[in-house]
């Protein structure tokens, strides 16, 4: 059963969160030529984003960062810990991939920016992680953030990963995948997916978004195939979500092109700060719950 009781921790810290900030880690990700899954840009970017959480753990105790390695490419995922205080065998994840794509075919020089898909997610859970830490949260279940590889060659790094947890019997308690959170391309703000998602966990996230940003308007869709990494936690029977910039038929044409750049989503993450403050909430909310 998920209980809203987090108010006075959470309130104080969405008004923290700043669009500017998520919007210097979009830049910093979409500078990098691509960051496809076997590129130097997709190695290097990895190893970039493995530093920029270390530096913002700014040496608590409690959280790690380590990159998942791959047998089969050379890009990482970065999966950060914050462990949980006294209920850390329970384990909330939050993600959003960190690989690039041009769908004219992606090479060491092919310019793939990814400044929405899903730079955009990652520079959310960055400034989710960076709110944290300035608030001194310590959740008692463990929290992790994954950036992870080659999401757009078939979901491959979220497969490895959600099989070796589900293989470790990790009682991961949800996940939340973020792809997409920057361009407003239809009337509502967030919607939320109803397909290789939890219906239970998706009314609480409808909950999250009334409670903590009761001005934002939800709708809900569905991708029709395995749009993002949540599909490859759904398929080892854990309980996902995936909330979304915009309607199916409204989604960024720019993505896997050249085009898919921070100045094609306004030069401006203030879309993208909705989705980091939701998933800040169901952060600390699920975190929060005790064994
Ligand atoms: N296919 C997904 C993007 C995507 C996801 C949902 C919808 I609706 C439209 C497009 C992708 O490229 N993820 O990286
Ligand atoms: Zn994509
Ligand atoms: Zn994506």
């Amino acid at each position: 059963s998920y209980v809203i009781d987090q108010q006075a921790v959470i309130n104080p810290m969405l008004s923290q969160m700043q669009a500017s900030n998520i919007g210097q880690t979009i830049v910093d990700l979409s500078n990098y030529t691509n960051r496809y899954y076997t590129t130097s840009g997709g190695v290097n970017a990895s190893n970039w984003l493995k530093s920029r959480w270390t530096t913002i753990a700014n040496g608590r105790s409690d959280i790690t960062v380590e990159q998942f390695t791959h047998a089969s490419w050379a890009q990482k995922s970065v999966i950060l810990t914050i462990k949980g205080t006294d209920n850390g065998n329970e384990v909330v994840v939050l993600g959003a991939h960190l690989d690039s794509i041009n769908q004219s075919g992606t090479s060491e020089t092919t310019r793939a920016p990814g400044a929405d898909d899903d730079a955009s997610g990652v520079a959310s859970l960055t400034e989710i992680l960076r709110t944290l830490v300035a608030g001194n949260y310590k959740p008692r279940r463990t929290i992790k953030l994954m950036a992870y590889a080659a999401e757009e060659v078939g979901l491959r790094g979220s497969a490895e990963i959600a099989k070796s947890f589900a293989n470790a019997g990790t009682n991961v308690v949800g996940v939340m995948q973020l792809d997409m959170t920057n361009y407003k391309g239809a009337a509502n703000d967030i919607y939320i997916f109803t397909d290789y998602t939890d219906s239970q966990q998706n009314t609480f996230v409808t909950n999250l978004i009334s409670t903590y940003l009761p001005t934002l308007k939800v709708g809900t869709d569905r991708c029709g195939y395995a749009c993002s990494d949540h599909a490859s936690w759904n398929a080892q029977g854990y309980a996902t979500s995936m909330p979304f910039e915009s309607s199916f038929s409204a989604d960024n044409p720019y993505i896997h092109t050249v085009n898919d750049t921070y100045a094609n989503t306004g030069s401006q993450a203030d879309h993208s700060l909705k989705f980091a403050r939701m998933a800040l909430a169901y952060a600390v909310e699920l975190g929060s719950d005790g064994p």
